[in-house]
């Protein structure tokens, strides 16, 4: 893996050193850097909203066909360096090597469902009116900056910058700090699709970074994925802001309701792939399992806490291939373990104990704990592999206590009742709700976003067209016409 220090920022599609300072990238199996550069300055960001400013116009001036011929080429280039930037991916987050593969590919996916998505809700509608034509169309915004997050670092910017290229936005694109060389790799994946100057502009940096980005005058929008904390500041931020669009995919606090089962292993599986899958780093992990109180119920926790004792956790490139890599780093992986003791201080009982299996690195044995009497748990986000299990007596008060959350992404049922999964569905509150599947891995062919503290209604995924244009009503004539029958009041001669 190469150390870059030079090419880190990306403006007018040339590469610059940071002129803010020095950070660095870790992979957190080994503790190895992977990557060292300097932050972008303030001057650098207003540079590369210049230059997507200068930029925009031909851009989405160009023909759709030539932008989709950049996107394809893109897509090319994914498939052609697929194995290295998975190896990058893998690299820089911890994650298994198969996991990483199939992030790749699902930016390689993005781009055909992404151009259905932009045809089927923002293309251009004709109607026949009276001596007239009546048009929809949809034009971008503008220059739009884009925030990432680091568990999906190819991905999930990928979620955004695709549809608003593709709109005819030009985009100042800031990475997680926490996976710099991934986003590198990926701009210089658009530079060899022949992205024109100007259309994707990286800065990479810190929070200063950000703040000057999401502070600059010059933006006509922001996509962020990541934190509700860091949405939330971002929303104050805006706010007095109407005419700039703003896009926020958040976090979750998700619950995952088991009830009458009897396939005890497939409802195993799908609570590990729920709770644990990515090292438990998914904004749709399920953080709260409801189990009901029945023999049943006692036989899937029982199962549930010997298969969880079993998860391989090891490095990205290990042959045996591990289920869990390790998390992005030693402090997510120390904060797991506070949050684990935070919660067995208030009276909870551990029933797998999350632990962090080696100095230097962010391996953490995947948890279980048991809050079922517990009071006032704190409605947070532990964005790490541990399940907080409540036993459940009442159907409807384990939806209730599924719904007592601030957040609303994801949630699901495990259940062999069609009737209990429509009583589920009218009553919870979620963006994402799956019966009888985990309730991470949601399609790209969907829309993504959740309600309260997990988004601002501007769903991802097959919405973020939605998000990446305005629409623009028009009725149009070749020539002006003098009605025959004026409007009472009027001479006309
Ligand atoms: N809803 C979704 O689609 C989705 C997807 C993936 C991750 N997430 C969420 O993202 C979080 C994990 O990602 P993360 O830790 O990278 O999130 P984060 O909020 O820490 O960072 C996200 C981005 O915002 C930047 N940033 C941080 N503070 C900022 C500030 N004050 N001003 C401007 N920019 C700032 C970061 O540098 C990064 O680029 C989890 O909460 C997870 O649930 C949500
Ligand atoms: O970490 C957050 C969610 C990751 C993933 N969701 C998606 O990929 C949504 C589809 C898309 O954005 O294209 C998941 O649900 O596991």
């Amino acid at each position: 893996m190469s150390i870059e220090t030079q090419s880190t920022q990306l403006i007018n599609n040339q590469w610059h050193a940071g002129l803010g300072h020095d950070f660095n990238s870790i992979n957190p199996s080994n503790g190895q850097i992977i990557w060292q550069g300097k932050t972008a300055s303030k001057e650098q960001v207003d540079t590369a909203v210049k230059s997507a400013r200068l930029a925009q116009l031909a851009w989405a001036e160009s023909s759709i066909e030539n932008r989709i011929t950049i996107l394809e080429n893109f897509v090319a280039q994914l498939k052609k360096h697929s194995e290295e930037f998975a190896t990058i991916i893998a690299s820089e987050t911890g994650k298994p090597l198969w996991e990483s593969r199939t992030e790749v590919g699902a930016m390689a996916g993005k781009v055909a469902i992404s151009i259905n998505a932009h045809n089927e809700r923002t293309g251009t509608t004709e109607n026949s009116m009276p001596g007239a034509k009546a048009f929809i169309r949809h034009k971008p915004h503008g220059v739009v900056a884009i925030f990432g997050p680091y568990n999906f670092p190819g991905h999930l910017p990928n979620g955004h910058i695709v549809p608003a290229i593709l709109a005819g936005n030009t985009v100042v694109f800031k990475p997680s700090e926490l996976t710099p060389l991934v986003a590198q790799y990926t701009l210089s994946l658009w530079l060899k699709a022949g992205l024109p100057a100007g259309v994707i502009n990286l800065v990479q940096g810190e929070v200063q970074t950000g703040i000057a980005l999401a502070s600059h005058q010059d933006t006509d929008g922001l996509f962020f994925t990541g934190s509700s904390n860091t949405g939330h500041l971002l929303h104050k931020q805006f706010a007095g802001h109407p005419g700039k669009i703003l896009a926020l995919e958040m976090g979750g606090n998700n619950p995952l309701i088991i009830k009458g089962v009897a396939d005890v292993s497939a409802a195993v599986h799908d609570i590990i792939q729920s709770g644990f899958i990515t090292s438990g780093q998914r904004c749709t992990c399920a953080r709260r399992v409801f189990i009901e109180n029945t023999p049943n119920g006692d036989a899937i926790l029982e199962k549930l806490i010997t298969a969880t004792k079993q998860i391989n956790v090891a490095d990205s490139f290990s042959e045996d291939q591990p289920f869990m890599g390790a998390m992005i780093s030693e402090k997510a992986a120390l904060g797991m373990v506070a949050a684990q003791q935070q919660l067995l201080s208030m009276g909870a009982k551990s029933l797998v104990t999350l632990a962090h299996l080696k100095s230097g690195t962010g391996f953490v044995s995947p948890g279980i704990i048991d809050v079922t009497n517990v009071a006032d748990i704190p409605d947070e986000e532990h964005f790490g592999p541990l399940i907080k299990v409540y036993r459940y007596n009442d159907f409807d008060s384990a939806i209730s206590e599924a719904n007592n959350t601030s957040f609303g992404l994801s949630a699901g049922l495990l259940s062999d009742s069609r009737d209990d999964y429509d009583h589920f569905l009218k009553r919870i509150r979620a963006g994402i709700v799956n019966w009888n599947r985990p309730i991470t891995g949601a399609s790209s062919a969907a829309p993504f976003g959740g309600i309260g503290a997990s988004g601002n209604h501007r769903a991802s995924a097959y919405y973020a067209a939605d998000y990446c244009s305005y629409p623009v009503a028009s009725v149009e004539a070749s020539q002006v016409n003098l009605p025959t029958t004026l409007a009472p009041g009027l001479i006309i001669e």
